[in-house]
């Protein structure tokens, strides 16, 4: 009897938890640093500053302009896949929803007298930029994009959610913006992505699961450093 107990807990360890959950809970703290950032606390708290608030807007527009292409590239890799067909029409639902983002900046930055076309990209920002850049090559595994596609996803989704929940002081003007990524959709469509990540990543080598895994720690610093830069502190 007490062999077979230890036996599941066993299998439990070494095969049933996806590979995204044993990464998360291995960089367990840069993965808070880049979901409980100061400037999404002080959006919850409602001390925010909206200065930076307005800087990271500006900025955030660039990097989602950026961000289409490399989410088209993890489109063409995930057509090529065999497959039920089923992960390419999430990111083209991802894709859809790019569209949509690009235009409500572009209205919340008016809102917000930002001039999207004099925002100057800040260093943090051009570096994500062009890692993103460098991962549109064919040469990068389809693992590889949808792990680091999920975790870009992932990172707003927690952050403003975590704005959401209860006892929070949300500045009225910032409610959208919250909502825009911690909305039950919005979460639903990253565990989808998730899901897909977790499902190539079980079928992956060890060299590409390595591969995505370093790719999805970058992903976690680059957005620590996005932030750091809305605040000023880059
Ligand atoms: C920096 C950054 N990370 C993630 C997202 C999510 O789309 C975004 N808009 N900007």
């Amino acid at each position: 009897m007490e062999d077979a107990g230890k036996k599941l807990v066993t299998e439990g360890v070494d095969c049933k938890i996806p590979v995204t959950e044993a990464w998360i809970r291995k960089h367990r703290l840069l993965y808070d640093g880049a979901t409980r950032h100061p400037f999404i606390r002080s959006i919850r708290d409602g001390s925010v500053d909206f200065s930076y608030f307005k800087r990271w807007l500006g900025q955030d527009y660039i990097f989602v302009r950026s961000f289409v292409p490399f989410v088209a590239s993890t489109l063409v890799k995930s057509s090529k896949e065999s497959g039920d067909g089923l992960d390419m029409e999430v990111i083209l639902g991802g894709m859809a929803s790019l569209n949509d983002e690009i235009n409500w900046f572009k209205n919340e930055a008016s809102k917000f007298h930002v001039s999207l076309t004099s925002v100057v990209p800040q260093k943090a920002n051009i570096k994500y930029c062009r890692f993103l850049e460098n991962l549109t090559s064919s040469e990068v595994e389809y693992p590889v994009a949808i792990s680091v596609f999920w975790a870009i996803e992932v990172v707003y989704q927690e952050s403003f959610a975590h704005c959401l929940e209860e006892g929070n002081l949300i500045p009225e003007e910032l409610q959208g913006t919250c909502e825009r990524w911690g909305n039950e959709g919005f979460g639903t469509y990253c565990k989808t992505l998730r899901e897909i990540a977790d499902r190539c990543l079980q079928k992956a080598s060890p060299e590409v699961i390595s591969k995505a895994e370093v790719a999805f720690l970058s992903v976690l610093e680059y957005e620590v450093d996005f932030w750091n830069m809305s605040i000023g502190e880059a």
